[in-house]
């Protein structure tokens, strides 16, 4: 039997950021693979009208489960969502379901986090910073606690380039920071935001450097592990190959240039794409778990959940094989022929952004004013320039992540739990594991069916003879235009096509 997984047997389980991306894969994986656990935990808040009921029951209808339900059918009695909202600064817990807490748990996988690059400083902190801290000083009070795991990230100290398996010291102390955003108001942390990240680039990875910190000086004597994913991408391999669920990192411009929108991107076509599927940073993640639990190391263990270094692919690789697999399998209603191009070039780059993307959504706006529609698509431009930005400065870098622990951890694990909780990115195939990723995009992203690609064939070949239309009308005006005003050009006319003087 699994090492890991018999460890999990009989335990209490909490995770906060279970209704997310990542969370999501964590418990699916959990449920499958440890049926032997006693309950999962989950620390929800209400949204969008839906009840924390709700929002469990969303989940586990959804197809990401269907293989626990039959590994697992009472799976869930196993699951307890608690109320709870990080933002509040007694994370909004009742007094019952704290007890409960404090005296049952016996392991914490803390994801939740603010992963919006832009949020305002004072509420990335109170989420990425505070909400940590509240978490294990609630840790602190757990007799039953085996290990806190913190998921981080691997560009929390996106400021070096070369970043070992520690926790490095921020400029200012976090204590500072969080004791500065209980006086300050909104108007002032914005103006000195930009001074406090100094060379971080946004207030996420700033934030999450912080929190780690906090984990590092406020752990006391808990069994802490950080774990640091980089890109995390759909799926590799479980439950099944390229599910993912929201537009984050690069499923949004996947999404953008499959749509025709996106037709190009300042990018480094040779800088590494340190991605990593959601299932090897959650296998990682288990191992880990289970590794400061059993093992108690004496520091708290840093965890690089990256492919970099192992196993190297590059941005133009990616964008050929993105645009290949669109070839194939194009996606339905696209606004043009996905077709992108990769500069490093910042004129080529503005360039490309007045003629391949503005211009041809001021004329369709005009064109939807004309017919007595709502205009939408300059609006829809500004966003994906906007999400653009926000990601260019990850897409014109590489970084070296070192993975000493990560590959001390493989090295302590049964071959069975290799094969189980496998987190060798040795073995992943990039160019398949596009592919996946394209078609999941599709499929769970976009509920698209296969059944429609004849369709959306056919729509882009429509396109292409409008796009050739168009050119050519574009020409002939030009050209029209041109010989009525210029005698050089009336004289190669009349000389390339006598003809006309007849
Ligand atoms: C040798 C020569 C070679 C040449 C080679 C040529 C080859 C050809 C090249 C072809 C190119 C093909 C391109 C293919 C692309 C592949 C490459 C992709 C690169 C991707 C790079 C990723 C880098 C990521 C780096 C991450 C580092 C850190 C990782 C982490 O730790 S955390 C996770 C990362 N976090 C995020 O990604 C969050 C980012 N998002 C934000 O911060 C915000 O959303 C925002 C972008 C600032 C936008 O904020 P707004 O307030 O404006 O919007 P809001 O978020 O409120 O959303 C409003 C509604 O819009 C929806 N929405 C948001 N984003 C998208 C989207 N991307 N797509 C679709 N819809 C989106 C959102 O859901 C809201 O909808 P509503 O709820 O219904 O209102
Ligand atoms: N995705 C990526 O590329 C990477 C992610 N990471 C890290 O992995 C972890 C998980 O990320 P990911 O799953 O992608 O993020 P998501 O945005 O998908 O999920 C965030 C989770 O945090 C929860 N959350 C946010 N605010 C609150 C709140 N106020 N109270 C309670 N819960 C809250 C969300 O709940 P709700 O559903 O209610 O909003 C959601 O469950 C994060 O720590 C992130 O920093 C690290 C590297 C890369």
């Amino acid at each position: 039997m699994s090492t890991i997984a018999a460890f999990y047997e009989g335990k209490s389980i909490l995770i906060t950021g279970a209704t997310g991306f990542l969370g999501k894969v964590l418990m699916e994986k959990l449920f499958r693979t440890c049926p032997g656990l006693k309950v999962i935990y989950i620390l929800v808040r209400p949204k969008a009208g839906h009840t924390l009921q709700q929002r469990v029951v969303q989940i586990l209808n959804s197809k990401l489960f269907e293989k626990v339900k039959e590994v697992c059918p009472n799976v869930h009695e196993k699951i307890r969502a608690i109320k709870s909202d990080l933002n509040h600064s007694d994370l909004a817990i009742s007094k019952e379901d704290m007890q409960e807490l404090l005296s049952c748990t016996d392991i914490i996988f803390h994801c939740a986090a603010t992963v919006r690059f832009d949020d305002h400083l004072r509420h990335a902190v109170q989420l990425n910073v505070i909400a940590t801290q509240k978490l294990l000083l609630m840790a602190s009070q757990m007799p039953k606690l085996k290990a806190f795991i913190h998921l981080s990230t691997a560009f929390s100290n996106c400021n070096l380039k070369h970043i070992d398996e520690v926790v490095y010291p921020c400029p200012v102390e976090p204590k500072k920071i969080i004791d500065s955003m209980e006086w300050l108001d909104d108007a002032i942390i914005d103006e000195i935001t930009p001074k406090l990240i100094g060379d971080w680039p946004n207030t996420y990875t700033y934030s999450k450097a912080l929190g780690e910190t906090v984990v590092h000086q406020e752990s006391g004597r808990l069994n802490t592990a950080i774990v640091r994913p980089s890109i995390v991408g759909a799926t590799w391999q479980e439950p099944f190959p390229g599910w993912v669920d929201n537009t984050n990192g690069p499923s949004g411009l996947i999404i953008a240039t499959g749509k025709g929108f996106l037709r190009g991107l300042r990018a480094t076509p040779m800088a590494v794409a340190d991605m990593i599927p959601v299932d090897t940073v959650v296998n990682l993640t288990l191992a880990v778990g289970w590794y400061t639990a059993v093992h108690r190391p004496k520091s708290s263990l840093v965890y690089h959940c990256t492919s970099g270094n192992l196993n190297p692919c590059y941005w133009g690789k990616i964008g050929f094989q993105v645009l290949a697999v669109f070839e194939k399998v194009p996606f339905e209603k696209a606004f043009r022929r996905p077709n992108a191009g990769l500069t490093v070039n910042t004129i080529t780059s503005q360039y490309w952004n007045a003629i391949n993307h503005w211009a041809p959504v001021i004329l369709y706006d005009f064109y939807l004013r004309l017919t007595g529609r709502k205009p939408r698509m300059t609006k829809l431009m500004n966003r994906i320039l906007k999400m653009v930005s926000m990601l260019e400065y990850f897409i014109n870098r590489s970084w070296e992540w070192s993975t000493d622990n990560t590959e001390m951890l493989m090295s302590t694990l049964t071959p069975e739990d290799q094969r189980i909780f496998n987190f060798d990115v040795r073995q992943l195939n990039w160019l398949d594991y596009i592919e996946n990723y394209v078609l999941g995009i599709k499929k769970y992203l976009l509920k698209e069916d296969m059944a429609g690609v004849p369709e959306a064939k056919q729509h882009l070949k429509r396109l292409r003879n409008i796009h050739y239309l168009f050119n050519t009308a574009l020409f002939l005006i030009a050209w029209r235009l041109l010989i009525a005003r210029s005698q050089v050009a009336r004289n190669v006319w009349f000389f390339i096509c006598p003809l006309y003087n007849l």
